[in-house]
């Protein structure tokens, strides 16, 4: 069947299009008194709530490449990273605004497709998406989404209240989404290198990609830790200081220490590091703690609590314990597996800018 170009509809056809597939997501919203269709949405916001709202850009070649990236796990994705800054502020989603610029290149279908995965994502989050923009792209796919959420006042957490003394934790484990990315990366190449040298397509060529399935989907469909955030307001555990993962552990420490003014000491060996990633690490012949400390990408929870909570954390596996909360003066270290202290300052995460 030959795909639909865009041009054949129209924007307001596309618009449509994309309409429908947002639909089945507005059920869970019914403070979002017009989603799409007006020149505003429009939302009435619950009583004492406090609102929060995050953005978020994805662009072709920075954040993604569609060689390597099922468009529905791209929608998908858009709508996670997002609900992750949301989660970080301890607060729960609401609606979101999605703004696509698309490439010559794309059919109907390609839209769709990507908004299927955006829809599901949404819908998973109980999250609206209520509106966004359309434009065509001179250059690759960018989507921008922007995310409202609400959290009740005494709830809210930011990146600036730990004390030293208190407790480091994380949730999930790490270093899974850059194991990911370098896998995909290597099977880019050869695919690359087979057609260049005018092979025909051949499946044997490529990893059995099935044996590498966890890496791989925390690269492609990272999942937002809303369940960490029910958690927490279920057992009354408000942070102190909470940031999610996007840049690398290390970076993010360097985030809720500079804006509590704390230093901070972690330790190596109580990093969460799943089997799987150290398979990758060893197959590749890398070094699955510096994934963990500067690949990002991960959308799990770095946030501090006092000591006196932590048996209401101890039995809960998805949070592990890594480090505590030092005087600012101390600086931010990791303590490797032989003791020795290296400074994290040396080690930061993802820069867009960086040498
Ligand atoms: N172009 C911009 N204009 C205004 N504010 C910005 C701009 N870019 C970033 N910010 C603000 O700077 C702060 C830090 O942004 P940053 O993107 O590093 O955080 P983040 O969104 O938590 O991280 P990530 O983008 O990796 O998820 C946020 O408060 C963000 O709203
Ligand atoms: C093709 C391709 N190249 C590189 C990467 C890695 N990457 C991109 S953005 C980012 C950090 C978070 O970004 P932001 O701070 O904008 O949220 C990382 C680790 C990728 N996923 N795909
Ligand atoms: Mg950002």
């Amino acid at each position: 069947m030959p795909y639909k170009a865009i041009r054949e509809i129209g924007e307001f056809g596309l618009i449509d299009k994309i309409a429908a597939l947002a639909e089945p997501t507005l059920q869970a919203v019914p403070e979002l008194l017009k989603g799409i269709g007006d020149d505003c949405a429009i939302y009435q916001p619950s009583g004492k709530l406090l609102q929060v709202a995050t953005t978020d850009l994805l662009v072709d070649q920075v954040h993604f490449d569609l060689l390597t990236t099922p468009l529905n796990h791209l929608g998908s994705k858009a709508i996670s990273v997002n609900v992750s800054d949301i989660c970080a502020m301890n607060a729960f989603p609401r609606f979101a605004l999605v703004s696509i610029a698309i490439p010559p290149s794309f059919s109907t279908e390609m839209v769709e497709e990507l908004y299927k995965g955006m829809s599901h994502a949404a819908k998973e989050y109980g999250l609206a998406i209520a509106g966004g923009d359309t434009s065509s792209s001179r250059s690759g796919l960018i989507i921008s989404v922007t995310i409202m959420g609400e959290v009740e006042p005494e709830k809210l957490t930011k990146r600036n209240g730990a004390k030293p003394g208190e407790l480091i934790c994380v949730t999930g484990s790490l270093g899974g989404a850059a194991a990911g990315l370098k896998l995909l990366m290597r099977e880019k190449a050869i695919m690359l290198d087979h057609f260049e040298n005018n092979e025909p397509y051949n499946k044997s060529v490529m990893a059995d990609l099935k044996e590498y399935s966890e890496a791989i989907q925390c690269q492609l469909l990272p999942t937002a830790r809303l369940d960490i955030v029910r958690f927490l307001h279920s057992r009354n555990i408000c942070p102190t200081s909470m940031i999610d993962i996007s840049d690398g552990l290390s970076s993010e420490l360097h985030h809720i220490c500079r804006q509590s003014n704390t230093g901070a000491l972690i330790h190596e060996s109580r990093i969460p590091i799943s089997a799987s990633t150290r398979r990758v690490a060893d197959e590749l012949q890398d070094d699955a703690i510096t994934w963990a400390l500067t690949g990002g990408e991960e959308y799990q929870l770095l946030f501090t609590i006092p000591k006196e909570e932590y048996e209401l954390i101890d039995d809960y596996k998805e949070i592990s314990v890594i480090g505590e909360v030092t005087d600012p003066d101390s600086g931010v270290f990791l303590s490797d597996i032989y003791g020795m202290r290296i400074d994290l300052a040396t080690i930061r995460g993802f820069d867009h800018f960086g040498r």
